[in-house]
């Protein structure tokens, strides 16, 4: 990462940005869609049974817009609603407010809460169908515990290339601040990639305004990056030995082998 004073150094990362994406943008456009279709398959089966979605109460997900060629999220996205509401993961999608990289996230209970916008993606009106305003993330008085992120570009050290609006990087940079004065712990940052948008580590150029994920979710598998990634994937089980009277919490890694306390 630069510190980007330099506004021909900030120039020449813009520009190796652009004609990255133009790239990716390309090879999403030729891909086999029967093999987006295995991969979307595939990288929502992996989210849907990892442990920190499962144990996620609130989360921010894209809803995914197939003319962009993004992961699907609607696998994802109707799991969680499908679920009367009060045992409801609480889920925030993204709206954007201006051209000056502001979004919200709000909550939606229901896929009936989305309409297209000037851009063809599916978002959340302001007011819900009886009229009430609807709930923005930023004002919820609990932590987020994960966000599920779309991009153009990834690679395997957390860097991220998004479609050049910057909305995600600067609410991000938001958020962060936001459970950094609440004393919160920070939520899981994955971001779901066909294999064909992971490339080599220095491919993408970043600057200081951009937030590096936790992880990523391809058809091979979840890539943990950071220490609460590789962290996320243990979680805790209460075993009851009744026969012994006795009770054991154990730790399981990701459904492989348990490892006893
Ligand atoms: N599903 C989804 N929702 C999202 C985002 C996203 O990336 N995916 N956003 C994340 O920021 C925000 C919207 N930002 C967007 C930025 C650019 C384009 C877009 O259509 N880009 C075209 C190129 C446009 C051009 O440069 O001429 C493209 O990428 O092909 C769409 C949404 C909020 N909602
Ligand atoms: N934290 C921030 N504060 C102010 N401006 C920001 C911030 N983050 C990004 N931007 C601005 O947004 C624009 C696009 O940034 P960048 O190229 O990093 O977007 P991106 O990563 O492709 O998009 P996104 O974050 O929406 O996925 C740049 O002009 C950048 O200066």
């Amino acid at each position: 990462m630069t510190t980007n004073n330099d506004p021909r150094e900030v120039e020449a990362i813009f520009q190796r940005k652009r004609s990255l994406r133009s790239k990716l943008r390309k090879e999403l456009q030729n891909m086999d869609p029967i093999r987006r279709s295995e991969e979307d398959i595939a990288i929502q089966s992996i989210v849907l049974g990892a442990p920190w979605f499962q144990a996620s109460k609130i989360l921010c997900a894209y809803i995914s817009c197939a003319a962009l060629r993004e992961v699907d999220t609607s696998r994802i996205i109707s799991e969680v609603l499908s679920k009367p509401v009060e045992d409801q993961k609480k889920l925030y999608v993204p709206r954007v407010e201006d051209r000056n990289s502001n979004m919200r996230m709000l909550r939606i209970s229901n896929v009936n809460d989305l309409t297209a916008n000037s851009m063809h993606i599916l978002e959340p009106s302001l007011v819900d169908s009886d009229g009430k305003q609807r709930e923005d993330v930023m004002e919820v008085g609990d932590p987020l515990d994960l966000f599920i992120l779309p991009g153009l570009v990834f690679d395997k050290s957390g860097r991220r290339l998004g479609r050049g609006g910057g909305y995600y990087d600067l609410f991000l940079a938001k958020y962060q601040e936001l459970a950094k004065k609440k004393k919160w712990k920070q939520p899981l940052h994955v971001a779901l990639s066909y294999s064909l948008q992971i490339v080599k580590e220095g491919d993408i150029a970043v600057t200081s305004n951009d937030v590096p994920v936790d992880a990523l979710v391809s058809p091979a598998g979840y890539i943990p990056i950071s220490q609460v990634a590789s962290d996320s994937l243990l979680v805790p089980f209460h075993l009851s030995c009744t026969g012994q009277g006795m009770s054991i919490a154990c730790y399981g890694l990701a459904a492989n082998f348990l490892v006893c306390s």
